[in-house]
């Protein structure tokens, strides 16, 4: 699903406009109908008082339209224009007349206004600021969004939660409202998934208001959200007549004294991933502990009886993942530095691996073209320098990823992958998968991926997807504490029979609601 920026939409409303020969006040009439129906259906008339706070803009706007039709429908509403600026909006000004023409009147809240009163049981719907805020609010309508939250009612924000920028961080935690839910309009905006933005929406849905789909369909975004719909189509269904050697021979690189746990849940990832061969290359110490824990994967030993000196093997591994429990020995660097010398083809790159990097800048360079870099937050800020906010972080991963040719994968609540200027955000996966070892496994799913002949972005894509939906089939059973980077890989299977299990029909759907 594409992710628009406010440019985009603004653009996609006038195009709309144009090319349906409908007024702007029609498209809010639309966007307000919809808001209208989702709320009802889940109200069904229940006597909640709500409390709609509108700004003066068109966000302000769909908040009338909105009051208007629920009062036409009996609700018990009370209506608040958050009076920030006199520049109001044609078609705010439109639905106030039509709410007055009614005989409703709205209170005008200003700095020195008295907060109304409302129950925890109440409902709030937040249509003070939309897509169109510029500059923070002012100290009175933060106070505002501040007695919002304290009532303790549910938050309905309309399109986006009030406060929050559409291309920067907020200034201050307490300048957003923290929505229970948002409404979004057509699409969802990427400060849902941001993660110093995100903690402002708990609950999301779009809804449909018809902007113009060819307008939709042509306009490029540098975002856009994975859902099953972009992943299933990278898929590489296995044949009947292949053999293991058909889905290639994947070597797992790392390990180091204390640290071999982290290489044993890479290869098993790997294996359960669908790659055909997997050798494991570790000290000496990995020995034993991989061919036990991992029978079915091959082991080769470094000379270094604790980390990692020399690389050096005889096989032509057809997908490489480095980095894992490595260290950052002074021979493990030389060694890493001339293995990097030596390898042609796209590779994964993780953990120590990324840290070595950011200490020793010159072998950036040397980084395979097409190489996945997975780094978790702290990793990423090693090898970018820190960064003002979320969209800034984004923008250098962007730069980083085109100037070394690499894709990156940002793992965290909403892993991320960069891969020049587009990104892909994910959205599954569960709290329960922060935890030891759960990166590891991420690590070992992309390289089984390539290894079995996934393009660099396609495995990094699917990789993280299913690493998520293994993460949630395995929370399912297991709860998010019991949940261990093991969990993931035994839920691999289940991942893919998932993943690749027709849509249901209408009938399936209905005969599984009533049984
Ligand atoms: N296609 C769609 O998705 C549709 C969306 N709709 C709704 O429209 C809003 C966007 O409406 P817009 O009027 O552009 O913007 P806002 O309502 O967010 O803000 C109104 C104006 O407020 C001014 N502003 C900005 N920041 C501040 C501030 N901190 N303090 C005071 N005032 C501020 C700004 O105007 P200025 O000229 O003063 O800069 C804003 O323009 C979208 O979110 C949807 O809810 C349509 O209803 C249907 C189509
Ligand atoms: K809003």
């Amino acid at each position: 699903m594409k992710i628009f920026d406010a440019k985009q939409i603004y653009a996609a409303d006038s195009f709309t406009i144009q090319k349906q020969q409908i007024t702007s006040d029609e498209l809010m009439e639309r966007a307000s109908l919809q808001l209208f129906h989702w709320l009802h259906q889940r109200m069904q008339g229940a006597p909640v008082k709500i409390h709609l706070f509108c700004g003066i803009g068109n966000n302000g706007g769909d908040g009338l339209a909105l009051a208007r039709h629920l009062q036409e429908h009996g609700y018990h509403i009370e209506v608040n224009i958050v009076n920030y600026s006199e520049k109001r909006s044609p078609d705010f000004l439109t639905n106030l007349d039509r709410l007055k023409a009614r005989k409703i009147w709205p209170n005008i809240l200003n700095g020195d206004s008295a907060f109304p009163s409302i129950g925890v049981d109440d409902i709030i719907v937040d249509a003070i600021f939309g897509i169109g805020l510029n500059r923070s609010p002012a100290p009175w309508v933060v106070d505002l969004m501040k007695n919002l939250k304290a009532t303790g009612a549910f938050i309905l924000s309309v399109d986006v939660p009030s406060g929050l920028f559409m291309d920067r961080g907020i200034e201050d935690p307490e300048f957003a409202v923290e929505a229970d839910f948002v409404l979004s309009f057509q699409a969802p905006k990427l400060v849902f998934f941001l993660p110093e933005t995100a903690r402002y929406i708990k609950q999301w849905d779009v809804l449909d208001i018809g902007l113009d789909p060819e307008f939709l369909e042509k306009t490029e975004t540098t975002y856009k959200l994975m859902g099953k719909a972009e992943v299933l189509p990278l898929y590489r269904p296995r044949q009947k007549f292949s053999h293991k050697g058909h889905y290639g021979h994947a070597l797992i690189l790392g390990g180091s004294y204390g640290k071999i746990g982290a290489v044993i849940l890479s290869t098993s990832a790997c294996l359960r991933v669908g790659a055909g061969l997997v050798t494991a290359y570790v000290p000496q110490c990995g020995l034993l502990p991989l061919q036990i824990a991992c029978p079915e994967a091959m082991v080769l030993t470094d000379k270094g009886e604790k980390y990692i000196s020399q690389i050096e093997f005889d096989l032509e591994p057809s997908a490489v993942g480095a980095g894992i429990g490595l260290g950052t020995e002074k021979e493990t660097v030389s060694a890493l530095s001339a293995f990097l010398d030596a390898q042609k083809s796209a590779m994964v790159l993780d953990a120590d691996a990324l840290n070595i990097l950011s200490q020793n800048r010159k072998l950036l360079d040397k980084i395979p073209e097409g190489s996945i870099l997975t780094p978790h937050p702290k990793e990423l800020e090693r090898l970018l320098g820190s960064w003002k906010d979320d969209f800034e972080k984004l923008q250098k991963t962007r730069e980083f990823s085109v100037n070394h040719r690499c894709i990156i994968v940002i793992k965290g609540a909403h892993t991320t992958i960069c891969a020049g200027e587009k990104c892909y955000i994910n959205n599954n996966g569960n709290p329960g998968m922060a935890t030891a070892g759960s990166g590891d496994v991420l690590t070992g799913f992309i390289t089984g991926l390539l290894s079995q002949g996934y393009e660099p972005l396609a495995a990094a894509i699917f990789g993280v997807f299913l690493h998520g939906m293994a993460g949630d089939l395995a929370a399912t059973e297991q709860g998010f504490e019991a949940l261990t980077a093991n969990s993931i890989i035994d839920f691999i299977g289940k991942a893919y029979i998932e993943l690749l299990r027709p849509p249901q029909t209408q009938e399936q759907q209905t005969e599984e609601t009533e049984a």
